[in-house]
């Protein structure tokens, strides 16, 4: 269940207020939706597609990291963001400027949004799982206007 812990210096005051919240947010069941969003440039070209994405070609892919969790620490945060934008920048940087076909596993499987998506999905959450924050959604924008998102 969440809860809102008051600060240390916090005034008394602010007891019933913080009772109240704490009551609504164990009524409400809710959850804490966080995302951070990190791009890269690369180039790939898709086998077996019948159309100009069979020929090599580049993006500026941007990735959006969707986490989601009930409970707060005790500063009151489900995760801290820069910890999200530290895996997900570090899983960009594997990426960035690279020529996707000859990078693991899309040198082996297409790198469609979809499994762009799949991987960052895997590897952030291999960095960021932890018993009250899950990376739940990823999403991949491949140009202003496609974007897949994959959603555990
Ligand atoms: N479901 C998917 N469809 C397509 C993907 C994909 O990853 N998943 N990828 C491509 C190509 O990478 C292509 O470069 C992008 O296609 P599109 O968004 O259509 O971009 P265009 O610039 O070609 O857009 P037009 O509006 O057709 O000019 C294709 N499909
Ligand atoms: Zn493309």
């Amino acid at each position: 269940m969440n809860t809102i812990a008051p600060q240390a210096d916090a005034s008394s005051a602010l007891e019933p207020i913080l009772d109240r919240l704490n009551k609504q947010l164990a009524a409400s069941n809710g959850q804490f939706c966080l995302s951070v969003t990190v791009d890269f440039a690369a180039a790939h070209q898709l086998h077996g597609y019948e159309g100009n994405c069979a020929r090599l070609h580049g993006h500026n892919w941007k990735i959006i990291v969707e986490v989601t969790g009930q409970k707060l620490d005790d500063v009151g945060m489900v995760i801290d963001f820069k910890a999200m934008k530290k895996a997900a920048r570090a899983a960009a940087k594997t990426l960035d400027h690279q020529f996707l076909n000859q990078i693991e596993p899309f040198d082996r499987i297409n790198p469609t949004a979809e499994h762009i998506a799949v991987w960052f999905f895997v590897e952030l959450g291999r960095m960021l799982n932890q018993p009250n924050a899950r990376v739940s959604a990823i999403t991949v924008w491949e140009n202003d206007y496609s974007a897949v998102t994959y959603r555990a």
